[in-house]
């Protein structure tokens, strides 16, 4: 037998595992790489987080991905390039925490790589006919170039599986939310306010735990991020959301922008920049002679839209003017008081928590939850969520690489 796939059937019967969950997500912002120590597996899933960091992308990182990051057409010698190039950045990242960690990489026994998402295309979004009703996402990062680089058995390439078994590949925090931070107590909203925002309903656990589902609501920072660029080259992101705060809601630009059918989908439902970009922006824009229209004031518009995204799934939920349940907030947007105020204003009723609150860390979240979907794919079973609803396959994910 193959030394690795013992070593896989070693792991699996162990009563925990210790795995380093990586994420990089939309915004671009780095690597977050979450050391995690996990007993048990399915609804008994316990973990504890050892180490978290985010590895921070620099300009030259950046520059790369955004070559071929949510673009229609790109060099396809430059993609081919970029994959293997992303999985040995991301292994020498992982390596580079492990040893200001003081954790020697054998006693690692997973990681989780998600790669960076280059493109998602699911079918509502891609007006390919050629494919029409086909949902696509594609992570670069090749998983077994993050083995090679790091010799840590690595799953990876989580999404495809989602999507084989007739998901749209994303969101996957319902599989981790409902195992981790289902509460017998209480419903939950777990909203992560990340490029894109999103949320996982979590019924009260017992008879209806089934019910969870997450679903994207529409940009969260990525447009926000994309006009801090455009008009303050250098600056990544309005910190703090100074500028925001300072500016007006053009509301007829708002409501140009809400136009879009992707608000009034059907739940679930994903998106992404390819969507949330700026031909969309520039569009609402000329159709509302808002092009001049100065930073803050657009800020603050783009704002109001990403709180209002989140608030209409949020009614598709449980109705307009409903008792919301307790909302958990994670991700960068969670670190901005403009958005957090907007969402106040348009949840009212609801109280908003961090997940800190919860026992995790807000920045670490979407980390973590590849460390869980990685524990189930070598020792857990399907778990069947989203009952009653489409788009929620019961399925394990992710593949398996071993080094050497
Ligand atoms: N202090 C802050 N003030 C305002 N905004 C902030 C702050 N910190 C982070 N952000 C916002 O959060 C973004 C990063 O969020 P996050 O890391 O959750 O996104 P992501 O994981 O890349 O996205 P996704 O979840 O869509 O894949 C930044 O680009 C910025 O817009
Ligand atoms: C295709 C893709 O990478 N989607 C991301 C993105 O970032 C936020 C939102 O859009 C979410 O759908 C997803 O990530 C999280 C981790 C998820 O799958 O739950």
């Amino acid at each position: 037998m193959n030394a690795a796939i013992a070593r896989l059937c070693h792991l699996a019967q162990q009563p925990s595992r210790r795995i380093v969950g990586l994420m990089s997500g939309t915004s671009l912002d780095g690597l977050d790489v979450a050391l995690c120590r996990l007993t048990g597996h399915g609804a008994a899933t316990q973990l504890v987080l050892e180490h978290f960091a985010t590895v921070p992308y620099g300009d030259d990182v950046r520059r790369r991905i955004r070559q071929v990051f949510a673009r229609e057409q790109v060099s396809l010698e430059y993609l081919t390039l970029l994959n293997p190039w992303l999985g040995r950045l991301h292994a020498g990242m992982v390596l580079d925490c492990l040893r200001t960690w003081q954790v020697a990489p054998a006693a690692v026994d997973l990681v989780a790589s998600h790669g960076q998402t280059v493109y998602h295309a699911p079918a509502h979004q891609h007006s390919q006919a050629d494919f029409a009703g086909l949902n696509a996402t594609l992570q670069l990062g090749d998983g077994d170039h993050v083995a090679q680089g790091t010799g840590i058995i690595t799953v990876s390439d989580f999404r495809q599986k989602h999507l084989a078994a007739g998901g749209e590949g994303a969101p996957l925090a319902t599989y981790g939310d409902y195992l981790l931070l289902s509460s017998p107590a209480e419903a939950r909203l777990l909203l992560n306010l990340g490029g894109i925002a999103n949320f996982t309903y979590l019924p009260r656990a017992g008879a209806d735990a089934s019910a969870a589902f997450s679903t994207d609501t529409g940009p969260g920072n990525t447009l926000l991020d994309a006009a801090v660029r455009a008009h303050r080259p250098g600056l990544q992101y309005d910190e703090g959301g100074r500028l925001a705060r300072a500016g007006r809601v053009h509301a007829g630009l708002l409501g140009a922008l809400l136009g879009h059918p992707f608000f009034a989908a059907a739940l679930p439902k994903t998106t992404g920049p390819e969507l949330f970009g700026p031909a969309y922006l520039a569009a609402a824009q000329a159709a509302t002679g808002t092009t001049a229209l100065g930073l803050e004031d657009l800020l603050a518009t783009l704002v109001e839209l990403s709180a209002v995204g989140v608030a209409r799934a949020v009614q598709q939920v449980f109705g307009p003017g409903a008792p919301l349940p307790a909302v958990y907030t994670s991700g960068g947007g969670a670190h901005n008081p403009a958005l957090l105020g907007a969402l106040r204003r348009h949840l009212p009723g609801a109280a908003f928590a961090s997940t800190a609150a919860l026992g995790v860390p807000p920045d670490a979240k979407e980390a973590i939850l590849f460390a869980v979907l990685a524990n189930e794919a070598v020792a857990g079973q399907p778990v069947a969520l989203g009952a009653g609803r489409q788009r929620v396959p019961a399925v394990t994910m992710g593949k398996i690489s071993w080094p050497g």
